[in-house]
């Protein structure tokens, strides 16, 4: 009899029929027999995340322009220390996220502050994703380079 929350499933992976248990709350699965309850949240943090993202591209980025310049040739060094400025700009209360966001960010969601809205793990670049569901709400990120440039990512809710 297994404790309560968990599934008991044939691997198809393995082939030997080897059984393994999935949490029917997370959908996370293990080999060992569980011995306790399924966790209705897995270590997998939360299901989702709400953040603002302040981008600025550079000659490598995949997609060299936006909406504040057509041809971005700016070097990826010269990206992260941009990137640091403003982040030192925003921690040291010269400025706020959402304004350095709308003036700098070559994201499209430099309109709105930065915001990309509620997200759940799989929607973003896995750089970023890690970033950001790595933060408490209301943490700025360090600077945090994906294929499409550096990013400093502010978890909101
Ligand atoms: N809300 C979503 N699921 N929208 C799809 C996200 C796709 C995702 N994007 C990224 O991982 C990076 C990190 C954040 C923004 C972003 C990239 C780019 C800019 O970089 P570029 O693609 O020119 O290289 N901005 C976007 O996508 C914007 N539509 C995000 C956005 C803008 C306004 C409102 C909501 C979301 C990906 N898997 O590529």
């Amino acid at each position: 009899q297994l404790p309560a929350g968990w599934e008991k499933r044939l691997s198809r992976s393995t082939g030997t029929g080897q059984h393994y248990y999935l949490n029917v709350y997370t959908k996370e699965s293990q080999w060992d027999v569980p011995d306790k309850p399924a966790e209705p949240s897995g270590s997998s943090g939360p299901e989702q995340v709400q953040c603002s993202h302040l981008l600025v591209k550079h000659r490598e980025s995949r997609r060299p322009s936006s909406w504040r310049e057509d041809v971005i040739t700016r070097t990826k060094d010269e990206a992260f220390d941009l990137v640091k400025s403003y982040r030192e700009q925003i921690v040291g209360g010269k400025a706020t996220f959402s304004e350095l966001a709308q003036k700098y960010s070559d994201c499209s969601s430099a309109r709105r502050g930065g915001d990309l809205g509620p997200f759940g793990r799989g929607a973003m670049q896995k750089p970023f994703e890690e970033a950001a569901f790595a933060l408490k709400p209301g943490e700025l990120s360090e600077a945090v380079s994906s294929d499409s440039g550096v990013h400093i990512i502010l978890r909101t809710i």
